[in-house]
């Protein structure tokens, strides 16, 4: 048997794998993965010395197994295995917008939990929002395997969706406003090369001064915000640009378009 199975090692699955392998010291050969990408197959199983095989045999032989294909794969990934599925195994979902219910339609016998992870799981920072089927003797041991990749939220399921538009995606919205930001130093005349490193050192010590000092964000801004200064030159501008309805709008479309999802 091994300990974990993950079914579509993309984006996500290898950011889980590699979460697993260096944060919850599970070792490569204890973890079997499987991909209709066979290069992907091949390159992930040199990168991480796991094993690799057929989804049958990941199913088969996985005492949890994280199902990381896109949505619209769920069937032709879980239809052909449905049977081979026990009772005692564990079956993660990190699918944005399908919901346990629908799972269930596939098989009853594992139990089924849905995770919300999103890339900075990678490296152990992730935010991973999570709802499990029902509750579970195995809950403690899942919640904690989920913090080693990162900060953990249970929530009921219809919540994933908010934490899909929010921290799921997220990510894709801070590189943005980390590439824009180096793009303004660079039309103001420093190089691509050093804005984005200041860049992101400014997005990266501005959210640990939050955190570390549990200041509300409005407080923290004001101490930026010198009167006649600046900084309120700037924000004046975001503001005319409507910069906070953007970010609200996408966290918005983003919660209904994992709701569409389903
Ligand atoms: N990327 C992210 O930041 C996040 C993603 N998610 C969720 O994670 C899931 C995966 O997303 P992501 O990793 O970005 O997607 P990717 O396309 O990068 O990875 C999915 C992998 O699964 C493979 N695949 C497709 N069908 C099957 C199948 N039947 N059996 C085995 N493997 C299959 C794909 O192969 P091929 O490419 O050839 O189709 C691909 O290699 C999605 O459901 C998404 O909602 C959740 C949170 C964050
Ligand atoms: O874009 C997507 O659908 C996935 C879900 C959250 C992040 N990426």
């Amino acid at each position: 048997m091994f300990k974990v199975g993950i079914i579509g090692v993309g984006n996500m699955g290898e950011a889980i794998l590699k979460g697993l392998i260096e944060k919850a010291g599970i070792n490569g050969p204890e973890i079997v993965i499987t991909d209709i990408n066979q290069d992907r197959v091949k390159d992930i199983i040199e990168k991480y010395n796991v094993a690799g095989t057929d989804i049958r045999k990941v199913v088969n032989l996985s005492e949890i197994i994280f199902l990381a294909v896109k949505p619209k794969d769920i069937e032709s990934a879980l239809e052909p295995v449905k049977d081979l599925f026990k009772e005692n195994q564990i079956l993660i979902s990190v699918l944005a917008g399908i919901k346990i219910e629908k799972i269930k339609k596939f098989t009853e016998k594992p139990l089924i939990i849905r995770i919300m992870p999103n890339t900075p799981a990678l490296i152990g920072e992730g935010v991973i929002g999570v709802s499990f089927e029902k509750n579970t003797e195995k809950k403690d041991f899942i919640l904690s395997l989920l913090k080693t990749l990162g900060e953990v939220y249970e929530v009921k399921e219809e919540l994933l969706d908010v934490i899909t538009g929010l921290s799921g995606s997220g990510p894709a919205y801070v590189f943005n406003f980390i590439d824009a930001l180096a793009q303004g130093g660079v039309k103001m005349g420093l190089s691509y090369d050093m804005a984005l490193k200041i860049a992101t050192q400014t997005v990266l010590g501005s959210a640990k001064l939050l955190k570390e000092s549990g200041q509300h964000p409005v407080v923290l801004r004001d101490m930026v915000t010198s009167p006649a200064g600046t900084t309120i030159y700037g924000l004046h501008e975001l503001e005319k640009k409507n910069f906070k309805d953007a970010v609200m709008s996408a966290v918005e479309a983003a919660t209904k378009r994992s709701k569409e999802l389903s």
